[in-house]
């Protein structure tokens, strides 16, 4: 079966306005399965948004490629949404337009279908009520709420997510985290998602790939395989605890570098919740 999404040897290097090219991926190999949740966990600056901007179709990779069963992946694309760290919403709409916002930029006026489905996912976020307020008048957790309806719009096959809940308190955190399992049940995507956070890797994947500090290399993929569907008993599992520590581990072995010279070098520790 082919996989739904495939990095094979991707490298990126963005150019620099003097010295050297900023080196962010090296040499990437991983696929993901359709329907999978395949969390990306790795130290701050590592490169983990450039990899999701690669998958978006946002620029091309500077070698390697990036495809979707088997198509290179060229430019964005109807069949990925994406819900970013902010929520990005039109501060001018209501929740409702927000979360139309993608028809009224492909095809101009959204048809009553599109409204209806708009209003089945505002639903399905728990924001039925709040379809006439303005994102202003939202709690954060609310606002990123609407930032996954509006990516669910379109019905995507892939759903990247870049760190979406860690601009929010830590208990809004953890029940988004829930949520998002519940509303991938119930609309299945291939998931990419990124994150800072561990726990978080944990309780939502399937799988883990852990990266390297920049360039950021493959360091081990971790499969997390905790029964679904998750819920808060989860977290006191021994076996959940077992995989964080593992994953902190290898976020956090010292890692062997070779120096010109030959001589080998101890990498440091990283930021990581
Ligand atoms: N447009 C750009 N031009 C030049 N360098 C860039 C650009 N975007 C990112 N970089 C650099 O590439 C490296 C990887 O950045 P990236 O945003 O992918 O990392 P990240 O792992 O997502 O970071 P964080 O965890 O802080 O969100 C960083 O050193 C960053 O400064």
């Amino acid at each position: 079966m082919k996989a739904h999404v495939q990095f094979d040897r991707v490298s990126h290097s963005y150019p620099a306005e003097s010295g050297a090219p900023v080196e962010a991926l090296r040499d990437l190999n991983f696929s993901i399965e359709q329907g999978e949740f395949v969390a990306v966990l790795g130290p701050s600056g590592c490169g983990k948004s450039t990899l999701l901007r690669l998958l978006a179709g946002l620029f091309p990779a500077t070698s390697g490629s990036v495809s979707v069963y088997d198509c290179p992946v060229s430019g964005p694309q109807e069949n990925t949404g994406i819900v970013f760290q902010k929520p990005t919403l039109l501060p001018w709409k209501n929740v409702l337009d927000n979360v139309l916002f993608p028809i009224r930029y492909k095809a101009g006026r959204p048809g009553a279908r599109d409204i209806e489905q708009a209003k089945s996912l505002l639903e399905m976020v728990g924001l039925a009520d709040f379809q006439k307020h303005m994102p202003d008048q939202l709690s954060g957790g609310m606002q990123q709420r609407v930032g996954i309806a509006r990516a669910l719009l379109l019905d995507p096959e892939i759903l990247i997510m870049d760190e979406p809940f860690s601009a929010l308190d830590a208990l809004t955190r953890e029940e988004m985290g829930f949520d998002l399992l519940r509303i991938w049940r119930q609309r299945p995507k291939t998931v990419l998602f990124i994150t800072h956070s561990i726990a978080e890797a944990v309780l939502l994947a399937d799988r883990v790939l852990v990266l390297s500090e920049r360039p950021a290399t493959l360091v081990e993929e971790v499969a997390i395989e905790l029964p679904r569907p998750r819920s808060a008993d989860t977290i006191h599992e021994r076996a959940f605890a077992d995989y964080t520590q593992r994953l902190r581990e290898l976020i956090y072995q010292p890692r062997l570098t070779v120096v010109p010279g030959g001589k080998q070098d101890q990498g440091g520790h990283h930021a990581i919740a």
